[in-house]
């Protein structure tokens, strides 16, 4: 029987496999298929599956499958949990995790409320190139705070890769409907951003403290994007100084609860560092015979319920009641 968890970030849902405790690792196309079977199905879903692989720097490697079965070159709310679950496994606390495009360092953090553990991630590489992103808007190299009235005619929008790519609006208040749509028009077959792209929308509530919303490729909207909520904060940092506290971390509110982030801006935006701090909740914890996860045939499946979302729901209370 190979253990596998169910874990969220401010309720971004993902499972986790950790492919160092099977017999024989499952190949690329298992990858998917289970990660589209496990996010449609199982459990109510998810927006993800996180596979850990052994690394050779690192304490692990993180792999990120989306729900349609693309994989992304990270995750910022997965990540924490990720961290949660190597930091249990190896018993250390501070250390780093191989993912597609850096190794970053994590650490465990103070408890974000009564048992709810949470975890400090690193965010990187940055960056706003078009061809890094990808996208391709008139002559554009980069886009920060254009006015593109193919997307939308009155608001403006910035694009940066996390290394993730994310789409970034502020406005005044979030509209559902033109979200939704504008993250479907950009994750279909589009002239401006040929892999898809990330979109958020944000509103800013106070000095230091954003409400965000994204729709994310390769899955639809989401509770919360750790790298988008990232990606947000340092649009926020670089375009509302006036409302930016560079010596406070930033609250960023979102459906699925509340994270924080610290943004270190520098001179050259690509070179500023984010961190990324928040809970890392693991919900279930499942058993599955591993020849049903090689055959994408989950029959066998034995559930534990872990009692950590009644904790996590009390934290997000205490925060509704705050604001
Ligand atoms: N939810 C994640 C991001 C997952 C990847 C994203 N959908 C993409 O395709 O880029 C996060 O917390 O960062």
């Amino acid at each position: 029987m190979v253990k596998l968890l169910k874990v969220h970030g401010s309720e971004n849902k993902f499972f986790i496999l950790d492919q160092t405790l099977l017999e024989k690792a499952l190949n690329d196309e298992e990858l998917k298929r289970l990660a589209i079977n496990l996010c449609q199905d199982v459990l109510d879903g998810a927006d993800g599956l996180l596979v850990i692989d052994t690394s050779e720097n690192c304490l692990g490697k993180m792999r990120v499958i989306n729900a349609d079965g693309s994989e992304a070159k990270m995750c910022g709310n997965g990540l924490r949990t990720v961290s949660r679950y190597l930091c249990e496994k190896y018993h250390l606390e501070d250390f780093k995790v191989e993912t597609m495009s850096a190794d970053l360092s994590v650490s465990k953090a103070d408890d974000f409320y009564e048992n709810v553990p949470a975890f400090s991630v690193e965010i990187s590489p940055i960056s706003f190139q078009k061809d890094t992103l990808p996208f391709a808007y008139k002559d554009l190299d980069q886009m920060i705070d254009e006015h593109v009235p193919e997307f939308l005619p009155d608001q403006s929008f910035s694009a940066v890769a996390v290394p993730n790519p994310h789409l970034i609006s502020f406005v005044p208040e979030v509209s559902q409907l033109e979200l939704g749509d504008l993250g479907q028009r950009l994750n279909r077959k589009n002239p401006y951003f040929p892999e898809g792209v990330n979109v958020s929308f944000a509103q800013i509530l106070n000095t230091n403290k954003l409400f965000v919303q994204t729709y994310e490729r390769g899955v639809g909207f989401t509770n919360a994007c750790g790298t988008g909520m990232s990606a947000t904060s340092l649009m926020f940092a670089m375009l509302h100084s006036d409302q930016f506290d560079p010596e406070k971390d930033i609250e960023v509110y979102n459906p699925g609860g509340m994270v924080k982030t610290h943004i270190t801006l520098e001179s050259q935006p690509e070179n500023s560092q984010i961190r990324l701090i928040g809970n890392a909740t693991f919900t279930h914890e499942l058993e599955v015979p591993e020849d049903e996860l090689h055959q994408n045939k989950l029959q066998t499946i034995q559930v534990t319920i872990t009692g950590e979302e009644d904790n996590y729901r009390q934290f997000v209370n205490s925060i509704n009641n705050k604001n």
